[in-house]
């Protein structure tokens, strides 16, 4: 188990390189290293969870097979590459380098589509479905039960689509018809930006191609919505975005292309962060120049929050500079970074305000509420608002941190055990929704730092900054 290996893994001079639990961990629990100096390394993330989820689904509707390099190998992309095995596509994911062969004319699909806890599946894949001869079940886990889902369906049946009637969430059962119209659509998609991106990319497979409107009040993640239309126009599919709010794909062939999938730049996150908090230092390198990730935003948000931010052909380099400044920051653009965002203004000594993200109260979990909860079980003043959260500067102590199945959770939880003593994950396998090996690469950015400290010759001196602080 991941916890054993932490707690029993030693430096070149026999010292544990992680401090020894205070009691035997139940099943699941992981106690969160502390680190005992600035963090030095350099961490290769893996793959894209949102691009490699476009892709896949892109390739799917291909005009002939195509490669994906690169691919993200996590519960997210399996599910996804499971759910376009059961519309009859073939994926061959053995080695690296991924081919995806659309499915052969004529095919009927059958079964269920396991959606596990993964937005971009139980989103992207339906719309597709009801494109594609056959019937299937929709489902997933329990808590994705509680996801919001009844804009998309209600936005397919006016295009044409043939769900049970009373559906509003998984479960559901929905036959597919090749036919399906599509045509204009209006859709309130303030609860998910997902909902937009999955009419865009079946697009090219209905009659008429599609014409998204999003008629709420607030859209979030529009990144992600440029990714999407990026990757369609990539694949010589015709997208006008030129009035807000408001998409029009075309219908037609996608063209197949061989992509290669850029790193996870939201899982980057607790990594950089954690160069923030300890006054270290972390480099990820392959950071694009350009991107449609929400992650872009990061050096601007570190750099906020205290941080010394770099780009140059090593990567993305985060040094923290001993102090942490409180930040008052829309992060609708990127919201799947609050978790780790509010868990460095934790360590910050003033109040800093966390705005536009009511939404995230539907993500893996009510994550403004499990925030809430968990860092005021450590001491902190933490207070929900109507779009985000109000974090009071206080000191921390451990606590048992729950994450609520939330990889994100976890990751939040994870920097806070890196400066603040005797804090413990209840269960750090959910971050295989999006990294599996996140425990392995967490350890191995304190094993990095620690031989980094040895070949300095000196321990942390008197005079360098005090973690957090
Ligand atoms: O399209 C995507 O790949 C995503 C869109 C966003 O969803 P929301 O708009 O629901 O926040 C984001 O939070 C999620 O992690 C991935
Ligand atoms: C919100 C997230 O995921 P999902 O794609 O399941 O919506 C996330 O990864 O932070």
């Amino acid at each position: 188990m991941v916890d054993d290996a932490a707690a029993d893994a030693l430096d070149d001079d026999g010292r544990p390189l992680v401090p020894r639990p205070r009691r035997a961990a139940s099943d699941g629990e992981w106690f969160a290293p502390r680190a005992e100096e600035r963090v030095h390394a350099v961490v290769d993330v893996p793959g894209s969870k949102s691009e490699t989820n476009r892709a896949l689904l892109l390739a799917a509707i291909a005009d002939a097979p195509s490669t994906i390099t690169g691919g993200l190998d996590a519960r997210d992309t399996r599910l996804m590459r499971d759910a376009l095995r059961t519309l009859g596509v073939v994926v061959e994911d053995s080695g690296p380098v991924w081919t995806v062969t659309p499915a052969p004319e004529g095919h009927v699909m059958s079964g269920t589509i396991d959606c596990g806890l993964a937005g971009t599946v139980m989103r992207f894949v339906p719309p597709l479905a009801a494109a594609t001869a056959g019937r299937v079940r929709v489902d997933g886990d329990e808590q994705a039960y509680v996801r919001p889902m009844l804009p998309l369906l209600d936005a397919l049946r006016d295009i044409g689509a043939d769900l049970d009637e009373d559906a509003a969430s998984l479960p559901f059962e929905l036959r597919g018809r090749p036919d399906l119209p599509g045509g204009p659509v209006r859709v309130d998609a303030s609860s998910s930006s997902q909902y937009v991106s999955a009419l865009l990319l079946a697009g090219p497979r209905m009659r008429r191609g599609i014409d998204v409107r999003h008629v709420g009040a607030t859209l979030p993640s529009l990144p992600h919505i440029a990714m999407t239309v990026a990757m369609l126009r990539a694949r010589g599919v015709e997208v006008d975005d030129s009035e807000p709010n408001r998409w029009v794909v075309s219908p037609g062939p996608v063209t197949a292309v061989d992509v290669t999938i850029e790193p996870d730049l939201s899982n980057a996150a607790p990594f950089l962060a954690a160069a923030a908090i300890t006054g270290g230092q972390v480099t990820v390198p392959r950071w694009p120049a350009r991107t449609d990730q929400p992650g872009s935003l990061l050096p601007g948000l570190l750099r906020d929050l205290g941080a010394e931010v770099e780009l140059d052909e090593r990567g993305l380099t985060v040094r923290g500079t001993g102090h942490l400044h409180a930040v008052d920051v829309d992060l609708s653009d990127a919201s799947e970074l609050t978790p780790v965002v509010a868990a460095v203004c934790a360590l910050a000594p003033q109040t800093s305000h966390l705005r536009g993200v009511g939404h995230i109260r539907g993500h893996e979990t009510d994550r403004l509420a499990a925030l809430e909860r968990e860092l005021n079980d450590m001491g902190s003043s933490v207070k929900q608002t109507a779009d985000g959260l109000t974090i009071h500067p206080r000191l921390l102590h451990g606590s048992l941190f729950h994450t609520y199945a939330d990889h994100r959770m976890a990751h939040a939880g994870a920097l806070l055990g890196l400066i603040v003593d005797d804090v413990t994950l209840d269960d750090i396998s959910c971050t295989a929704k999006t990294m599996p090996q996140f425990p392995e690469l967490w350890l191995d950015m304190l094993r990095q730092s620690d031989e980094w400290l040895a070949a300095q010759g000196a321990p942390l001196g008197e005079s360098d900054p005090e973690p957090g602080s």
